[in-house]
C-alpha cells in the first residue's frame, strides 16, 4: 500500500476518532470525519466548510486525492459537496477541508467526529499541450453532447 505523510491538526484525532483507514479490503475511500467544536445544524441551502483535523502532503504529481460525497448521507439526506467533488493537489500540505452542502428542503444535525465525505486516491497523468492544425480523422469526429441518441 502507498504511503502518504499525514500531519495531525486536531489531537482528537488518534484519541477519540481514529485516523481515516478502509473499512474492507475492498474499499476506495477513506471516510472524513468533522472535526468540529460541537455540533451544529447545516441549513436547508447552507454550504459550510468543515475541518477534517488531518493535512496530508501526497508528494507524488502522478497522484491526487479526490474528496467524494459518501452515498448515503447524498442520496437519503441531500448532504454533499459544496464544490461537488474536493480536488486535493499533491503539493497541497495546508489542512483538508470538506465544504459540505446541504441541498435539501430540511436542516441536517453534524455530530462531532461524524463521517462526512471520503477521500479516494487516483492516479494523475500530467499533459503538454501539442498544437496541431488538423487531428486524425475517428469514426466520431466532432459529434458528442447526445449525437449518437438514446438507444
Ligand atoms: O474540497 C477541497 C478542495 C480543495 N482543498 C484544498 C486542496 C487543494 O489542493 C487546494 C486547492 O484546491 P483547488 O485547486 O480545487 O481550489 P482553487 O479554488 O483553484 O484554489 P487555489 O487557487 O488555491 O488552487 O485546496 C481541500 O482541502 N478541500
Ligand atoms: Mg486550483
Amino acid at each position: 500500500m502507498k504511503k502518504i505523510d499525514v500531519k495531525i491538526l486536531d489531537q482528537r484525532i488518534g484519541k477519540d476518532f481514529p485516523l481515516p483507514s478502509y473499512a474492507t479490503t475492498g474499499s476506495a475511500g477513506l471516510d472524513l470525519r468533522a472535526l468540529i467544536e460541537e455540533s451544529f445544524e447545516l441549513q436547508p441551502g447552507e454550504t459550510k466548510l468543515i475541518p477534517t483535523g488531518l493535512s496530508i502532503y501526497i508528494a507524488d504529481p502522478n497522484l491526487a486525492a479526490v474528496i467524494l460525497p459518501r452515498s448515503g448521507l447524498g442520496h437519503k439526506n441531500g448532504i454533499v459537496l459544496g464544490n461537488l467533488v474536493g480536488l486535493i493537489d499533491s503539493d497541497y500540505q495546508g489542512p483538508l477541508m470538506v465544504s459540505m452542502w446541504n441541498r435539501s428542503d430540511k436542516p441536517f444535525k453534524i455530530e462531532v467526529g461524524d463521517r462526512i465525505a471520503q477521500l479516494v486516491f487516483v492516479p494523475i497523468v500530467q499533459a503538454e499541450f501539442n498544437i496541431v492544425n488538423e487531428f486524425k480523422e475517428t469514426d466520431r469526429g466532432e459529434g458528442g453532447f447526445g449525437h449518437s441518441g438514446k438507444q
